[in-house]
């Protein structure tokens, strides 16, 4: 296989669900891949220019939010999001080979798949300590390191991606133990600030909205401002900034693209009430659909309106 030379960081190490999200990337498949230990060491890895970009996780259907990610969005030098993609993630309870079910006693795993998890390990191992790692992936290298009853290498089995069995040699002790068998992780790729890519007609914007100060009514301004456009918003989830106490800014995806009349007029009305907006970028969405545009909020319904005003001003 020829590897290009352009890097791209990712959460690794090898075989995590993230490895299997940015080889679905088209910029980012045939591309020197390299592999970082956590969240934030792929992303300063863009920030001080040794990376082109990084694929890190940004949400899980089931557990919501990865804050890691989030909060390098949020904070520090500005970033961008040029693309995303949608990932199924199925658990595999995997132990070193000769490993029984019965034995197992400690698990290790990353939070995201523990939350997605927790129903089937206090079913079948009631007296099983589930303890975190960094990635799905980091957990079955921990696994395969440790030489049964070597001391320093406490876990018997990983709850980890099919894929992280087979790569280090574990044996699968339990199939599709998440909670739900249709469960998908959104995976984003974050770019230092850039031009977006053209509007396709089924596009995501993402954005942060720092409020101006403490105030009643300062969310459902900023609600407003979407609602009145018919923009529909795909999330929104309020994080500290890092500031201070009490002191929370709102991370917001919405349908529409930055060169949507609706979404653009939206962003002007945002950057009127907040103290600050961050834009992070406008991307084709993962699953593909076209959202249906509410009668008023079309370009050329909001062209007509402004020509209208032209008009009347003489
Ligand atoms: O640990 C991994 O394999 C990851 O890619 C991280 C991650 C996440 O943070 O959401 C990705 C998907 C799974 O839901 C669990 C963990």
């Amino acid at each position: 296989m020829v590897v290009g030379t352009t890097r791209y960081a990712y959460l690794g190490p090898e075989a995590t669900f993230t490895e299997a999200a940015a080889l679905r990337l088209p910029a980012v498949a045939g591309e020197r891949l390299d592999p970082h230990p956590t969240v934030h060491a792929a992303i300063a890895a863009v920030r001080t220019g040794e990376a082109t970009g990084a694929v890190v996780p940004l949400e899980n259907s089931v557990e919501g939010s990865v804050n890691a990610t989030l909060d390098e969005l949020i904070r520090g030098e500005a970033l961008a999001i040029s693309a995303e993609v949608l990932l199924p993630v199925t658990f595999v309870l995997m132990a070193r080979p000769g490993t029984d079910l019965g034995s197992v006693r400690r698990i290790v795993t990353h939070p995201v798949a523990e939350a997605q998890c927790r129903t089937w390990v206090s079913t079948k191992l009631p007296d099983a300590v589930v303890e975190l790692g960094s990635s799905t992936a980091a957990a079955a290298v921990a696994v395969a390191e440790s030489a049964p009853g070597a001391d320093g290498h406490p876990y018997d089995a990983a709850i980890a991606a099919p894929l992280a069995g087979e790569r280090y040699g574990l044996d699968t002790l339990a199939h599709d133990i998440g909670e739900d068998a249709e469960a998908l992780t959104r995976f984003v790729l974050v770019s230092p600030p850039r031009t977006p890519t053209a509007p396709t007609g089924s596009d995501k914007t993402s954005l942060v909205a720092y409020i101006r100060d403490d105030h009643p009514g300062a969310l459902l301004e900023i609600l407003e401002q979407f609602a009145t456009r018919g923009v529909n918003l795909t999330r929104i989830e309020s994080r500290p900034t890092g500031n201070g106490m009490g002191r929370y800014c709102f991370a917001i995806d919405f349908e529409g693209h930055v060169a949507d009349a609706r979404v653009g007029e939206a962003m002007m009305g945002l950057r009127r009430v907040c103290a600050d907006v961050r834009f992070l970028g406008s991307y084709p969405r993962a699953d593909g659909v076209r959202p249906p545009i509410r009668q008023g909020t079309s370009n050329a319904d909001f062209r007509d309106a402004a020509a209208w005003l032209e008009q009347l001003r003489g």
